[in-house]
């Protein structure tokens, strides 16, 4: 191989890997450097991350072609040795807006941005992969920080996680007056034909009785939804935003797609019949059909042009421990290679979080929400050189940082929906957060 020359050596991506027996996943998240990253998937390996070798950052219309080309200018040149399966990704995610405000709890989190882990641990059954990635060092250089990093990861105990830190006071950004009078005002607009539907969220902030242990909390609600997608992205020391989302916004293995509808919401049963009684009434329920359909045939229709099959799964229902969704499993393999962020950009938002038609929908979350969405209800995942990748849609989410956290919860409205009814919709989608805060004494 020809010797690198120095402007590459600074500019170019060293990956190195190794096997290591397996270290407990909520203590790797603890004792890597930040800024961290979580990531767990059904169906995929969990991630974690510490540190980052390289950030990309961009807003705008085109902020997700911005961090295609400076993601792949890197990804490209790369000098990786190891597994396909540590290879080194980008991890990240978006702004529900195209443009950041910078409000708080947002201060840090740009419009979109993505790292690549400077520590990077793949977890498979029985074992995971320590990658270490570094930009402007020698590959020996690198070795030698993987041996390093080798060492401090291989004592870590697996305790169980610590319980929740309590919750002192709650803030809600929306009272109950003024959320009759947004939903009552979308509903208008709606029957009078100015759009289909549109999700409204609310903000509530709390304050914590000690500072919230992130590891801890994530692995928490691990215990609890454990069929979610668990995500923690933190742009800046101190600010996280995490979550445990039942929304796949779409995944991308060479040219198979997989995606799917969630919209339509209902609580769980005190007993088993009144479970099924519920799920049953979810499934009749000409509004939450209506709901769920808008947003169905809305991403088959984005996949039509892009696709040579799609296949489009039956409507069902989908448990988690606090609600029960409508829930339609969509796949489609694609008719040329693409780029995940380009149907992440095709996709988002979907009208689970958006609204149709889209424009008019954005319209109205600008005009009525009185906090900012920040990276909430935003694609949140991870893409690599091929580009291939996963995203999740950030909901039942918040941000925490020291001993605040603010939690986002939105539902969807039509023609047809009562605010009251979907007042308590709203604060049974805090519940994930909210349950992992609060201590039960
Ligand atoms: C916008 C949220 O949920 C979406 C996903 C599933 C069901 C929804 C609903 O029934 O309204 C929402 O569209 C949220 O949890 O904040």
């Amino acid at each position: 191989m020809e010797p690198l020359r120095t402007d590459e050596v600074a500019t170019r991506l060293v990956s190195r890997s190794v096997r290591l027996s397996l270290p407990p996943v909520t203590a790797s998240l603890a004792a890597v450097g930040r800024p961290r990253t979580l990531w767990t998937a059904p169906d995929e390996p969990t991630v974690v991350g510490g540190g980052a070798a390289v950030t990309v950052e961009a807003d705008g219309a085109d902020r997700l072609t911005q961090v295609r080309e400076s993601a792949s200018a890197l990804l490209d040149g790369a000098d990786v040795d190891g597994p396909a399966a540590a290879r080194p990704r980008f991890f990240g995610g978006l702004a529900f807006h195209e443009e950041a405000t910078g409000r708080d709890p947002w201060a840090d989190f740009p419009a979109a941005r993505f790292v690549v882990p400077e520590v990077q641990l793949v977890f498979d059954d029985d074992a995971a992969w320590l990658t270490v990635n570094a930009v402007g060092s020698d590959p020996e250089t690198v070795e030698d920080t993987l041996a390093a990093v080798r060492t401090t990861l291989a004592d870590l105990d697996d305790s169980p996680p610590e319980s929740p830190p309590g919750v002192s006071k709650r803030h809600r950004t929306t009272s109950v007056d003024a959320w009759r009078e947004s939903v009552d005002a979308a509903v208008s607009r709606i029957r009078a034909g100015e759009l289909r539907k549109v999700v409204l969220a609310q903000a509530l902030e709390v304050e914590l009785d000690r500072p919230a242990s992130v590891p801890d909390l994530l692995a928490r609600l691990g215990e609890t939804y454990p069929e979610c997608h668990r995500f923690l992205v933190e742009p800046a020391m101190g600010a996280s935003f995490l979550g445990a989302t039942p929304e796949r916004l779409v995944s991308l293995r060479g040219r198979e797609v997989e995606t799917g509808a969630l919209a339509g919401t209902t609580g769980r049963g005190d007993t088993d019949d009144e479970d099924e009684w519920l799920a049953n009434e979810l499934l009749a329920s000409e509004k939450d059909n209506h709901e769920h359909e808008l947003v169905a045939e809305t991403i088959r229709e984005q996949l039509d042009s892009l696709s040579a099959e799609i296949r489009v799964g039956e409507r069902g229902i989908r448990k988690l421990a606090t609600v029960q969704h409508l829930w339609t499993p969509i796949d489609a393999t694609l008719e040329r290679d693409e780029h995940v962020l380009s149907l992440v950009d095709a996709l988002h938002p979907t009208p689970a979080v958006g609204g149709l038609p889209p424009e008019a929908a954005l319209d109205v979350i600008r005009d009525t929400e009185p906090f900012d969405r920040g990276w909430y209800a935003a694609p949140v995942g991870w893409f690599d050189a091929d580009g291939d990748g996963s995203f999740a849609v950030a909901i039942r989410s918040a941000t925490v940082e020291d001993t605040m956290a603010t939690l986002f919860a939105g539902v969807g409205l039509v023609a047809d929906s009562d605010p009251d009814a979907e007042w308590d919709e709203v604060q049974l989608k805090y519940r994930p957060i909210l349950d992992e805060l609060e201590r039960d004494d």
